[in-house]
């Protein structure tokens, strides 16, 4: 589906956020994209943990009604009128799916913020909110709520001249995602992923399928206490599973959590060291050194026994510095999944 847009901008603006500090840097540009409306570029090629640009929202939907449609176009209106006139118009330029029916709430629900029961509060943004969706993204999105912006990090290799894309929606199958992204989104997706031959969607979408059981399992808390090793080895496979799917956002960090979690909890310091090293590293790649996660997780690296989870029994005992050294890649991976207990 070819998007209509209501407004371009005048001039689009480039990317001058820089990992280098150097603040005439220009890691991306806006330029129209087939078939998707406008979009952002790769000016240079892009390694993972770049910080590829921070900004705050041009409008929030905090306090506006997600229930009622009219009563959300006169709310909107409001915050609108009281921004300044250069926001205004960035806010009015913005891609809207549904221009002829409530144009501000249009403009908010085709830039990710769904408007019914339940919604979620979020922000527009006059850059971010020009960043397409793939299902399999080279960005991550994150809040930052020190630094009041939002912040976008890439997780891959971006050569120069590829689309910098995000996930509006992640994980489950193609079919799955392809309908939230309608419902929410109002688009039918187009990405890479998604047009896959169906042969290899098909894999694709049950390895999905599979992570989303074994993140279940993970999520047990009976079997985390009671068959932690399961545990352990459904946590190894999620890892394989996320790996090949080259899934870098909040469910790998998560899984590294879990997995600390289950090794602290008994008493297997080594190991849990070593998750909540892994933990800060996913963290640090997709959100950055000072995103609140991997400030919450540092002094666990240190003390992994500090944290609530230690100790609730001594079935997988060692201390934290008993990490084996001198070990080759694979040997190392046996040791941490406990393949060899
Ligand atoms: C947040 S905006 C992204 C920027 C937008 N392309 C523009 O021109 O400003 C979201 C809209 O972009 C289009 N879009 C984003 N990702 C897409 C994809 N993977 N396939 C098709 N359309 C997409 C859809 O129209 C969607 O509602």
């Amino acid at each position: 589906m070819a998007p209509s847009r209501t407004t371009e901008p005048d001039s689009p603006p480039n990317g001058t956020e820089s990992p280098t500090s150097n603040p005439e840097t220009s890691l991306w540009s806006i330029a129209p994209i087939p078939g998707k409306g406008l979009g952002l570029i790769a000016n240079q090629d892009i390694i993972p943990g770049t910080l590829i640009l921070s900004e705050a929202p041009l409008l929030t939907t905090e306090g506006v009604t997600t229930i009622d449609l009219e009563v959300a176009e006169s709310q909107l209106r409001k915050k609108l009128s009281s921004l300044p006139p250069s926001s205004q118009k960035a806010f009015m330029g913005l891609h809207n799916n549904y221009p002829d029916d409530k144009p501000l709430s249009g403009i908010v629900r085709s830039n990710g913020y769904p408007m019914g029961p339940g919604a979620e509060a979020g922000g527009v943004y006059e850059t971010i909110s020009r960043i397409n969706h793939s299902c399999a993204p080279n960005v991550v999105q994150a809040w930052n709520p020190l630094a009041e912006k939002e912040t976008v990090f890439a997780v891959r290799n971006i050569p120069a001249g590829t689309e910098i894309c995000t996930a509006y929606h992640v994980g489950g199958p193609s079919s799955e995602r392809k309908k939230i992204l309608k419902m929410y989104f109002g688009f039918d997706c187009t990405c890479a992923l998604c047009s896959l031959p169906e042969e290899q969607l098909k894999k694709g979408d049950e390895r999905m399928v599979e992570a989303e059981e074994l993140d279940e399992t993970i999520g047990d808390s009976k079997k985390v206490r009671f068959h932690a090793a399961e545990v352990l080895a459904c946590c190894h496979q999620l890892a394989r599973i996320y790996e090949e799917e080259g899934v870098k956002d909040d469910r790998l960090s998560r899984l590294y959590f879990d997995c600390f979690q289950v090794c602290n909890m008994h008493g297997d310091l080594a190991r849990a060291r070593v998750f909540a090293k892994q933990y800060c590293s996913a963290k640090k790649m997709a959100a950055g050194e000072d995103c609140i996660g991997l400030l919450e997780m540092k002094p666990f690296v240190k003390n992994p026994q500090k944290h609530e989870s230690f100790g609730v029994t001594d079935d997988w005992k060692t201390k934290a510095e008993s990490m084996p050294k001198g070990l080759g890649r694979r040997e190392f991976e046996r040791w941490l999944w406990r393949e060899q207990a």
